[in-house]
């Protein structure tokens, strides 16, 4: 068994000031897995992904395919996240096929045809004058086309329409199947992703609960129980999903009691008054 991802007590803070966003994560992921990461907004996911994509410097054990991510870094690591949308670069004036080809299109011409066949993508779509959809398959191109090893995904597929997500997942299901490659997924859409995880890791608070566990569950899963118990009407990774993050808000809430804090609504405080009877604007409209 080839290990792709080990990781010991992992943390991470954004700077002193802040609480840690990872907190002594420790995991091990084998290679040609395709494990989702589960977890309340906030857990830690996407600070997981980008420190595994060697995007965020930090000390300790992290490694990809035996080498460090920091030092060494690997080769074969693609990571796609949301942010990509955001950049200027990709909503300016130029045709999918030149972008695609200033990214490096013309070396990997046969995945880079699967891919605009799989994500249905004209070429002479300009990138400023295309909706966020749109937008995200053209970045999915570019991504998936130079062939990789570790596949590092945040929530990329949330804009796209079910049909588009459903070929690329099963894609990508099929490309890990071939080249025994491996992808680590954070997502909170699990609709249509029943057959797509060898695993499934929760992560809370910055930390993971248990190890990755297979998936489908092994019969002797404790888990069998968590789903069966659901008086949801939803597949049993949703069902799971739920049961999870509903257990991380009542150990969320318990932990925030312990050091005085408060989420949602609180009471009216004099400093809320004076501020609204300042800047209400909208009195006596
Ligand atoms: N730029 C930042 N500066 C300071 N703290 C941050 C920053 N980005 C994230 N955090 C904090 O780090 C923690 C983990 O955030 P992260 O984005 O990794 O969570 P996530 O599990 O990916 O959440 P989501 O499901 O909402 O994407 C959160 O408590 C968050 O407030």
């Amino acid at each position: 068994m080839v290990i792709a991802i080990s990781v010991r007590n992992l943390s991470f803070s954004f700077n002193q000031a802040d609480e840690t966003a990872l907190k002594n994560l420790s995991m091990d992921i084998e290679q040609g897995s395709r494990c989702l990461l589960v977890g309340a907004n906030g857990a830690g996911k996407s600070t997981l992904l980008r420190i595994l994509a060697g995007k965020r410097l930090t000390k300790g054990h992290v490694q990809v395919y035996g080498k460090d991510v920091f030092q060494n870094q690997p080769s074969g690591i693609t990571y796609l996240g949301t942010e990509w949308a955001m950049n200027p670069v990709v909503r300016g004036d130029i045709r999918v096929s030149e972008f695609l080809d200033s990214v490096g299109g013309f070396r990997h011409k046969d995945r880079r045809d699967t891919l605009l066949n799989i994500l249905d993508v004209d070429v002479d779509w300009r990138m400023h004058q295309i909706s966020d959809g749109e937008r995200r398959r053209v970045q999915l191109v570019m991504g998936l086309m130079v062939p990789w090893t570790l596949l590092l995904l945040d929530e990329v597929t949330v804009d796209l329409d079910v049909v588009v997500r459903t070929d690329l997942i099963n894609f990508l299901i099929a490309e890990s199947k071939e080249r025994n490659a491996t992808i680590l997924y954070a997502t909170h859409i699990f609709d249509g992703l029943f057959n797509f995880p060898t695993h499934v890791m929760h992560m809370r608070l910055g930390s993971n609960v248990g190890n990755p566990e297979p998936w489908p569950l092994v019969p002797q899963s404790p888990l069998h129980h968590i789903i069966k118990q659901s008086n949801v009407e939803a597949s049993p990774l949703l069902k799971l999903a739920l049961a999870w993050l509903r257990e991380d808000l009542v150990y969320r809430r318990e932990y925030e009691k312990s050091i005085d804090r408060q989420r949602g609504a609180r009471s009216e405080t004099t400093d809320s008054e004076t501020f609204y009877s300042r800047f209400d604007y909208w009195k006596g409209k």
